[in-house]
């Protein structure tokens, strides 16, 4: 873990049973030039922090009368504004989960890192919100830090606001997102293919103290198995054929950041076991190298498959579920907050008005009645892509039912009646049934092939590889089909 910025000089309780332990604590953080106080038990502390306001608590997990945890409840009971940070035992991870879903900002692995443990404070530290003029001022200084409901950074605004939609169950995760940004815990998004997952991910990542370092997005589906362990972790020179020099992986791009783990559903079961193994001892090694690196990435994955479900059928590792689903933000389907739709066909709109430089039409009540009507099973970005093929179709200054179009009808390829097609790919329309014998075989297979693609990547979500899969194809093929035939898959500029 890198100490980036040095702490601003704050105030300590540290709580230790060990003596040894509270007094190389104390040394290591007085040297930082903070002020240290120091307890051997939960009444100890209990004491101190009835009289006192600390910036941070730094606890082991078990004292003589009772669990650090304990303090820690207490702490966000009382809404009190210390960071927690909780010393666990080695490869405990009820433990290190269970504190950070008590509260707890981050975790430290016995025996300690002094490194990681002065890290953890300057990172505690920046993660602060403050309302101007609220700062703690030390041991000696004001009664009380309680907690600052500050705004999130102007960056985390603005991606908040990216997140479009009015209905009291975006409002509830909004304001979890701020509450999480604020913690180092992993968060696990769920969600349906076009929810917006990776706009949440981000706003988690804006509103953090992390939102001056990088967010990584990683589409965990869309690399090959066998090149996986290299993009993760990084290679040294010679480590494969065709590696001529050192190279980062993923977890290196991301230091000082958040590392989003896309589609983490998609990830083989061996590589699943090695990303457990990162994130327990929080150290990489490159492929190739001989020597551990140590990782500092707050991680944020999402997936639009039941991880519970792939769980129960031995298909994704519970102590993996369980180390990344600390936190859970669920996004609803949009057929599930139909209130968003209004607000979100305009805010598209305006969008796509802006990138493609033409004057905003406006709705008519009949289309938005219209778009009502389907469940869009490709949410936000279905609408995205029904209202772009709106936009190139529609000749008037407003948009009707007829402009959004009926799904294309091939012989031999069946389209729902109730479903509209993905995207601008579907919208070269085939105005006449094709002939018995096509006057262009090369075009016409293309449009048959482009409605099976079609067909089945919206039958899985557009989940590239649960298409492939499905049409037998591997990942790479149906990369090729996609690309030879034009189709605007969703997401591209997200694939990697
Ligand atoms: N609430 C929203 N407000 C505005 N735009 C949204 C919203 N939700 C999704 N979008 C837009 O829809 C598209 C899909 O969003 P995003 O990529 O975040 O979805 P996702 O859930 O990660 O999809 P997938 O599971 O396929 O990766 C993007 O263009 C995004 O900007």
């Amino acid at each position: 873990m890198a100490v980036t910025a040095p702490a601003r000089p704050a105030n300590i309780l540290v709580v230790d049973d060990e003596p040894d332990l509270r007094t190389l604590y104390e040394l290591t953080l007085l040297r930082e030039g903070h002020s240290v106080s120091a307890a051997g038990s939960l009444s100890e502390a209990r004491d101190l922090l009835s009289r006192q306001r600390f910036d941070v608590l730094i606890s082991d997990m078990r004292l003589p009368d009772g669990l650090g945890l304990e303090l820690l409840r207490e702490l966000a009971q009382a809404q009190r504004a210390e960071k927690c940070i909780v010393i666990t035992a080695y490869g405990s991870a009820e433990n290190a989960v269970e504190a950070l879903k008590s509260g707890a900002f981050d975790y430290l692995t016995k025996p300690v890192d002094l490194r990681q443990l002065r890290a953890a404070v300057v990172e505690a530290l920046q993660s602060q919100r403050q309302l101007p003029g609220s700062g703690p001022e030390g041991a000696n200084g004001r009664q009380g830090t309680s907690l600052q409901a500050a705004p999130p950074p102007p960056g985390g605004i603005q991606a908040l606001a990216r997140i479009v939609g009015s209905s009291t169950v975006m409002g509830q995760i909004k304001a979890r997102i701020e509450k999480v940004a604020t913690s180092m815990a992993p968060v696990l998004i769920q969600g349906e293919s076009g929810t917006g997952k990776e706009l949440v991910a981000r706003a988690v990542h804006e509103c953090s103290h992390r939102a001056a370092g990088p967010f990584v997005a990683v589409n965990c589906g869309a690399i090959p198995e066998n090149l996986i362990e290299a993009e993760f972790f990084g290679a040294r020179k010679g480590a494969y054929t065709g590696a001529s020099h050192d190279r980062e992986g993923y977890f290196q791009a991301a230091s000082g950041g958040t590392l989003f783990l896309d589609e983490i559903g998609d990830l083989p079961l061996a590589m699943q076991a090695k990303l457990l193994r990162v994130i327990q001892e929080r150290r990489v090694r490159p492929l190739g190298g001989v020597q551990e690196e140590s990782v500092d990435v707050r991680i944020v994955s999402a997936t639009h498959r039941d991880l519970a479900a792939m769980v129960r059928n031995g298909e994704f590792r519970q102590d993996l579920y369980y180390r990344l689903n600390v936190i859970e933000l669920r996004i609803p389907a949009l057929r599930e907050r139909r209130e968003d739709l209004g607000p979100l066909v305009q805010s598209l709109l305006q969008r796509l008005c802006a990138e493609s430089g033409q004057v905003m039409p406006e709705v008519s009540p009949e289309s938005l009645q219209w778009l009502a009507q389907h469940d869009l099973p490709g949410n936000v970005r279905e609408l995205e892509n029904l209202l772009q093929r709106a936009l190139a179709l529609s000749s008037g200054d407003q948009l009707m039912p007829e402009d959004f179009g009926e799904p294309l009808k091939l012989s031999g390829v069946e389209t729902a009646p109730d479903q509209a097609p993905a995207g601008p790919a579907t919208a070269p329309a085939v105005a006449a049934p094709a002939p018995d014998i096509p006057n262009d075989l090369q075009q016409f297979l293309d449009e048959q092939e482009r409605q099976v693609l079609l067909k089945a990547l919206r039958e899985c979500d557009f989940n590239r590889t649960a298409a492939a899969q499905r049409l037998g194809l591997n990942l790479r093929q149906m990369r090729y089909r996609i690309q030879r035939l034009g189709i605007m898959m969703p997401g591209d500029d997200d694939a990697i």
